[in-house]
């Protein structure tokens, strides 16, 4: 079993991560952790938070000469923005004096439509929205990317690699039947200013930004995580949440903002005629049995398939909106704008690296379940075992 939780909110000390279930040897450096945070802060038309605030990684447990040890692994991403934030986020009960003039520690008391400000209220009991903010805030998915990077050190190890991408900002998509990128295009994609794969589209999303920026707008878009190197039947069909399908929808429906999924060609497929929806079943050249497309997305019957997998998340426009909405002031029950400080214009390119992790975290839990192993050359063995049990008549992937 692979399980794992965060903790710590936006303004807070730091944010901690702790993974259990993780196989000896997995190969684990701060370095790792800390490059995939610095991804996940990449992109256009994020605000000026990502520029000053820095994320500083601490492996607390679980590791030991850059090897996991097989118990759980416990990290720290630290926020170097803590000290402006001491008294107002203090843990500690704290003398309301030295509260007193502190301009961030104003009450929050006009919700934001879009975020979870207002019914966090209603729910928790507070009378303003800093406690909810503080928690719902998606600055937890630095935790995420923290706790997704050990998944994919251990998926690699395995000959799994993940990539993930932009294809849609506002109404500006990637055209259809784009090539899509391979393990081999990460840096590219890394160094794009929205990390998208198709040159042209990413000038028209650069475009959009702006144009929404200057509009005191917001926007939202579609990301795609791609898994190479998956071996068949990861998941299973025996039970609704056992489908590896189902639990990929629900990791990245758990991601802040996130509101569809789609795998493989999804909602396109429903229109289709079934002569056109599904992957038939060939040999190729050399004898092994090959999909002749893969409009499934790499899963059928709630398992992966041997093919690449495909998910797609949509995420809604920032819910801070400069030209602010309509809301009720709490604190006098009157109408008013939504509060607003700064916000991102657009966090699509730094879901994407979240949704990674998310994936990550699911195939790495399935791996688990499935080979098992209490090192990484367990599960190797495990995993090379299964693989050339399969007989010659069913075997995808080739001699
Ligand atoms: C990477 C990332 C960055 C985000 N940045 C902001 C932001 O700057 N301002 C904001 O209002 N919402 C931001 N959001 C979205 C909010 O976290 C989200 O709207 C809120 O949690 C409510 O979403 P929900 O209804 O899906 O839970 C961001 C989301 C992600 C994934
Ligand atoms: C801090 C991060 O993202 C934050 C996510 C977020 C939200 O409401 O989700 C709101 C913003 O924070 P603030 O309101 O303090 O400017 C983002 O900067 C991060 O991703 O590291």
């Amino acid at each position: 079993m692979l399980r794992w939780l965060t903790a710590g909110e936006s303004h807070g000390p730091a944010l901690v991560g702790i993974i259990e279930g993780v196989p000896a040897g997995v190969e684990l450096a701060a370095a790792d952790i800390q490059g995939a945070l610095a991804r996940r802060r990449l992109g256009y038309g994020r605000g000026a938070r990502m520029k000053f605030e820095q994320d500083v990684v601490t492996i607390i447990g679980g590791v030991r000469h850059g090897l996991t040890q097989g118990g759980p692994v416990a990290i720290e991403v630290g926020n170097t923005e803590w000290p402006k934030w001491e008294q107002i986020m203090s843990a500690d009960p704290i003398d309301p004096a030295e509260l007193e003039g502190l301009a961030r520690n104003a009450p929050l008391t006009r919700p934001r439509p879009g975020h979870a400000d207002f019914t966090g209220m209603q729910k928790y009991g507070f009378d303003e929205a800093r406690p909810v903010l503080e928690r719902a805030s998606a600055r937890e998915t630095a935790a995420r990317v923290a706790l997704g990077t050990v998944a994919a050190n251990f998926l690699k190890a395995l000959g799994v690699e993940l990539v993930s991408h932009t294809v849609a900002i506002g109404r500006v998509a990637v055209p259809e039947g784009s090539p899509l990128p391979g393990p081999g295009n990460v840096i590219a994609l890394d160094e794009d200013p929205l990390r998208c794969f198709d040159a042209e589209t990413s000038i028209a999303m650069v475009q959009e930004v702006d144009a929404a920026h200057k509009e005191g707008e917001t926007l939202g878009g579609v990301v795609e995580v791609l898994a190479y190197g998956l071996p068949p039947g990861l998941g299973s069909y025996v039970h609704w949440d056992r489908r590896l399908d189902a639990r990929l929808a629900a990791a990245l429906m758990g991601i802040q903002a996130i509101k569809g999924v789609e795998v493989g060609d999804g909602f396109a497929t429903a229109a289709r005629r079934g002569s056109e929806a599904h992957d038939e079943i060939l040999r190729d050249e050399q004898g092994t049995i090959v999909r002749a497309t893969n409009r499934a997305g790499g899963i059928e019957g709630g398992m992966s398939i041997g093919d690449t997998l495909r998910v797609k998340a949509a995420m809604k426009p920032i819910a801070t909106v400069p030209r602010a909405l309509q809301t009720i002031d709490v604190s006098t029950g009157e109408a008013a704008k939504a509060h607003h400080q700064r916000s991102d214009v657009c966090a699509v390119p730094a879901a994407g690296v979240v949704a990674e992790a998310m994936v990550a975290l699911v195939l790495a839990e399935a791996v688990v379940e499935k080979f098992g192993g209490d090192s990484v050359a367990e599960t190797q063995r495990n995993l090379r075992s299964y693989l050339s049990a399969i007989p010659q008549s069913l075997d995808t992937i080739g001699s």
